[in-house]
Order: C-alpha cells, then sequence, then structure tokens
C-alpha cells in the first residue's frame, strides 16, 4: 500500500512536457479551468433569466400584463400598421402553435385587400385556448382594432386608480385616447371559453347595432390570450346605483320613469 502511494507520488511529482510543470499542478490546473468553465455557463443562463423577467416586469403593473409581454416581439401580434381594420381574424388552435390570421379590405396606405398571418409559439405565449374552437369574427362595420400599447397609455398601465366596475366577465377601466375621447375598456377574465365566447358575442352583436339605448362599442384588442373590448364611455354611474340609492338618499325614479326605462333596455 505504501510503496502505492510513493509510486503515485512520484508520478505526479514528475515534470510534464508543458514547460515542465509538475503532473499534480497541470492536473489542478485543469480541474480549476473546468469548474470555471461550467460556473460561467450557470452564470450565464441565470443573466439571460433575469434579463427576460426584467423586461416583464418594468412593463407590467398589472400581473395579467406578464402573459401578453413574454410574447417575443419577433412574434407580435400587433399589425405593423395601426391603422388597419381587419374584416376578418382568425385564430387556429393547433397542439404546437396558434396561428392568427387577419384579413382586411380596408388599410391605410392602399385600397387593396391584405391577409396577414401571425403566428405565436405554445411555449412562449402561454395562451390558454385548448378548448377553444377557432374564433371566427365577421366583417364589423364600425368597430376599430385597438392594439395593446394603445390602451395601456390610454388607461395609465390598466392601474388600479382606472377601475370603474367589474361585472361577471372582466374588469372594466376608464381611459383616455390622446384625441381626448374617453373609454370604457373592459378586460375580459381569461377563463378559457366564457371570455372568448362574451368576446365575440359582444363583438358581433355591438359591433353591428347601434342604438341610442345601447352603449357603443367602439373596438376590441385581440393580442395574446388578452380580450379587451372598447365601449364609449358612460359617465352615468350604473342601474343598480340609481336603483339603490347611492347616488341619492331616496332613488329618484319614479315607478313610470323605471318602466320607461325598462322598456328602453328591451328596445336596444
Ligand atoms: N361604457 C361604460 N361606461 C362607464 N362605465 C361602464 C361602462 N361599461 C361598464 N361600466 C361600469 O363597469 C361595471 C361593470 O360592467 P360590465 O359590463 O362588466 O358588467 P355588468 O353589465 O354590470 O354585468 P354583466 O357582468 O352581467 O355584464 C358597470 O356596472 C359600470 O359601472
Amino acid at each position: 500500500m505504501a510503496s502505492l502511494i510513493d509510486t503515485v507520488y512520484i508520478e505526479l511529482s514528475k515534470p510534464t512536457i508543458i514547460f515542465g510543470i509538475k503532473l499534480w499542478i497541470l492536473i489542478t490546473i485543469c480541474i480549476g479551468l473546468f469548474i470555471f468553465l461550467i460556473l460561467c455557463c450557470i452564470i450565464t443562463c441565470c443573466c439571460r433569466k433575469s434579463s427576460k423577467k426584467h423586461k416583464v416586469g418594468s412593463y407590467s403593473k398589472n400581473p395579467n400584463l406578464e402573459k401578453i409581454v413574454t410574447v417575443p416581439s419577433n412574434q407580435s401580434l400587433v399589425p405593423p400598421n395601426q391603422s388597419l381594420v381587419p374584416d376578418q381574424v382568425q385564430i387556429d388552435v393547433n397542439k404546437t402553435e396558434h396561428r392568427l390570421s387577419v384579413t382586411s379590405n380596408r388599410h391605410a396606405s392602399n385600397r387593396h385587400s391584405s391577409a396577414r398571418s401571425y403566428r405565436i409559439n405554445r411555449s412562449t405565449s402561454d395562451i390558454e385556448l385548448d378548448s377553444i374552437a377557432p374564433l371566427e369574427i365577421s366583417p364589423m362595420a364600425w368597430v376599430r382594432w385597438f392594439t395593446l400599447r394603445e390602451l395601456n397609455d390610454a388607461t395609465d398601465i390598466f392601474s388600479n386608480d382606472n377601475v370603474i366596475g367589474e361585472g361577471q366577465y372582466g374588469i372594466v377601466y376608464r381611459g383616455v385616447l390622446p384625441d381626448g375621447t374617453w373609454l370604457a375598456v373592459k378586460w375580459l377574465f381569461n377563463s378559457r371559453g366564457q371570455a372568448e365566447n362574451e368576446f365575440k358575442a359582444e363583438v358581433e352583436a355591438l359591433g353591428h347595432i347601434r342604438h341610442k339605448n345601447l352603449v357603443t362599442l367602439l373596438g376590441y384588442c385581440l393580442e395574446g390570450s388578452s380580450r379587451m373590448l372598447v365601449y364609449e364611455y358612460v359617465d352615468n354611474g350604473n342601474l343598480n346605483q340609481w336603483l339603490h340609492k347611492d347616488v341619492m338618499q331616496v332613488s329618484p325614479l319614479t315607478w313610470d320613469m323605471r318602466l320607461d326605462i325598462l322598456i328602453g333596455i328591451a328596445k336596444g
């Protein structure tokens, strides 16, 4: 045993052909370099991850926004031309990727019809559309496609101060466009099929009609997994407040007025 140790010691102490460095020193340097390289790889990976997280964090006050901004910019769903008004929007849901197709006959720069297709990778977009049939929205006469950026700017990145209400399907934010137009932006909850159905029903129905008793749908936003409906802002409080005396001590609504409201709603 002792002789074996002696032999190993002698072998390790022999100078090598590399600058005559002893073998044990050379082995130590190699092991050190190996560990150093592994550490470098780990640090590089961590830095990349944290810089991605930083981009998301600085963009979103609202945690829901994380889902949107994690879609890489080269796969952006925003049509490069923001004034493009789509005649048809279709999302094809596939096991590995989703494809959003936008077809438009009205294009800001030319009068020809155009079709665009945006691809999203499942792994990066985190879209939860598995159980949803392809969404098709038929041509809309009035409604406009808002980008998420426009709505972020309008609502101060969906700040809590701008929350004006919450319904069954989403939270409603007050917003204002650069031209001074006030908006009510309903951000639909991402509850899979339900939000999708509400989105489609509202766009299909309100996108085609104008009535003095119905709030006007100005447009919608369809980006990543977000579904938003953009209405004209009506600063009248809501029916609940009027019926349950939130506006005054006693509800100012007489039975005749209530009947009128009911008939008005029915007409709408
Ligand atoms: N266009 C708007 N202008 C001003 N406030 C609005 C507008 N739309 C909605 N709100 C406010 O947001 C609240 C929630 O609206 P939302 O449409 O989500 O739900 P709802 O109509 O109250 O009920 P439901 O969920 O059954 O549709 C309303 O009660 C109202 O206070």
